[in-house]
């Protein structure tokens, strides 16, 4: 019998906007397609009928986060959101956290969701920081993830916000808090071999993979096979990681 083993991580998410790009991304060896319309903002969400083309098309074969939109951090807007979205199909319902403070009555909603079998990603903005003080409450709340992400993408990437050490904190704190960890805000190819040696669950991308680099263009096939293969290619750097071809 073979064993089971747990999927090789970091993981590589990439946000799509059409199932032609979901298409794209799944021949292509993206581990999470994460629903997106990236024209409505950070984590803007994908319209109803376009996410149900894909959940239909790759929905069970594959990995789909969808967020729930950006939205305001009220219990009474997130709850229907978070309960539409999930009724949509998708594995795992992404949140943006647009504030600096966390809500308990957000936090008591969130854990409402979990307790029904949700799994909510919870994206935490480096605009405030690492938020490491906030990783046990999201922990307490059962959640599934967290995710450091950057809400501006005018004003800078990443590790333009926060140093490697906090980002290395922030994995860190996660694992030990026992939340699925993601990184994203406007990486690029060269911030792959920096932030797989942190070892976060996963690593999220939009404007790397698109034409130009711009995260409204459509997706360009080149750049999706580039940034898969300089994570897949690189994982075998890493301690006890197997090498993986990059085909
Ligand atoms: O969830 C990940 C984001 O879609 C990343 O988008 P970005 O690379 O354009 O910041």
């Amino acid at each position: 019998m073979n064993a089971i083993m747990p999927p090789v991580t970091p993981q590589f998410l990439a946000s799509v906007s059409s199932l032609a790009e979901a298409r794209l991304v799944a021949a292509h060896g993206a581990d999470i397609i994460d629903l997106k319309d990236p024209a409505r903002g950070a984590l803007g969400a994908l319209a109803a009928a376009e996410r149900a083309r894909i959940v239909t098309a790759l929905g069970g074969r594959h990995t789909l986060s969808a967020t729930i939109g950006d939205r305001p951090l009220a219990a009474d807007v997130i709850a229907p959101a978070i309960t539409a979205t999930a009724a949509a199909g998708v594995d795992i319902v992404k949140i943006g956290w647009f504030g600096r403070q966390l809500d308990s009555a957000v936090l008591a909603c969130l854990a409402r969701a979990a307790g029904q079998g949700v799994r909510v990603v919870v994206v935490l903005f480096a605009e405030y920081g690492a938020q490491l003080d906030h990783l046990p409450s999201l922990a307490d709340a059962g959640l599934y993830g967290v995710m450091l992400d950057t809400m501006d993408k005018q004003s800078g990437a990443l590790r333009d916000k926060l140093g490697d050490d906090e980002l290395a904190a922030f994995v860190a704190r996660s694992r030990d808090a026992g939340l699925y960890c993601g990184l994203a805000g406007s990486l690029k190819q060269a911030d792959i071999v920096p932030l797989l040696s942190l070892q976060p669950d996963y690593m999220g991308f939009r404007g790397a993979l698109c034409r130009d680099s711009q995260r409204i263009a459509t997706l360009d096939k080149a750049a999706v096979e580039a940034v898969r293969c300089a994570i897949k290619t690189n994982i075998h750097t890493l301690a006890d990681r197997p090498s993986v071809a990059c085909v």
